[in-house]
């Protein structure tokens, strides 16, 4: 049976937990890894149980650990957990598939961005709510960005100011989602690229910093700081 968090929430969302976290260095999978004391994903799944339009979430957890994080976040949040994939994609649709009737507004989100404030999930679940069909959260990209050669010799400074860093949560209409998976061909990075493929226009909204995927060392180190000195 679906676990169910707010009854009268119309927003269920979707964890891709089961990456084995490379770019971290050896360890356990990425999720389970520890900030300050707790795993990456209790992290992230007690901020998405704090935003009140959430009806259900469903975890990926990686296969191996499906019943220890089953038993991890039963003090956080009534979540459903099923195994992930080999890729992201395959981890989203798993949990697509375990969402129950009822909520009509999915948020794709990674467990890696274990700091996401609840009000993101609010503002990326209004903007659907608001009839926009895919909306992802962005910020503008800070550096100056050069396109280079296999040699790594530059070819060119590329135009920054239309460029966006994209993170989660990120926002569809439900059965825009459903249609992106079941149409879905090679592995993509994000979500909102199937929904692209598909012709559906996808909107952006502000991010968060706090928002950050912990994908390499310091990242962690950068969460474990905000997380003593931010309020
Ligand atoms: N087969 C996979 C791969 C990734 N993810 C999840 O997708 C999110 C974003 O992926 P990323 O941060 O790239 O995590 P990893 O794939 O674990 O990182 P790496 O590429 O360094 O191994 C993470 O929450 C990760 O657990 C997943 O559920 N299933
Ligand atoms: C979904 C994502 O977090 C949006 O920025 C990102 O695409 C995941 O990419 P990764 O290659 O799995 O880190």
């Amino acid at each position: 049976m679906t676990a169910q968090l707010n009854p009268r929430g119309d927003v269920a969302v979707l964890v891709p937990a089961a990456g084995a976290g490379v770019r971290l260095g050896p360890g356990a999978p990425k999720a389970l890894r520890l900030l300050a004391g707790e795993p990456l994903l209790v992290h992230a799944v007690r901020r998405i149980a704090a935003a009140p339009s959430v009806h259900t979430i469903v975890v990926a957890a990686p296969a191996a650990d499906v019943e220890s994080v089953r038993a991890m976040l039963t003090p956080v949040a009534p979540v459903t957990v099923v195994p992930g994939g080999a890729e992201r994609q395959a981890s989203v649709a798993a949990a697509l598939a375990a969402v129950p009737a009822g909520p009509e507004i999915v948020l794709v989100h990674d467990a890696a961005r274990a700091l996401t404030p609840p009000d993101l999930v609010e503002s990326v679940a209004a903007a659907v709510r608001d009839g926009h069909d895919a909306v992802i959260p962005v910020l503008p990209v800070v550096d100056t960005i050069k396109e280079v050669d296999a040699a790594e010799q530059v070819l060119g400074t590329v135009d920054r100011s239309a460029l966006r860093a994209v993170q989660t949560p990120q926002g569809f209409r439900r059965s825009v989602l459903d249609a992106a998976h079941e149409a879905a061909g090679d592995p993509l990075t994000d979500d909102a690229g199937l929904v692209e493929k598909q012709g559906v226009p996808v909107v952006c909204v502000p991010g968060s910093e706090l928002a950050l995927k912990i994908t390499r060392p310091f990242d962690l180190a950068l969460a474990e700081h905000l997380l003593t000195h931010t309020p």
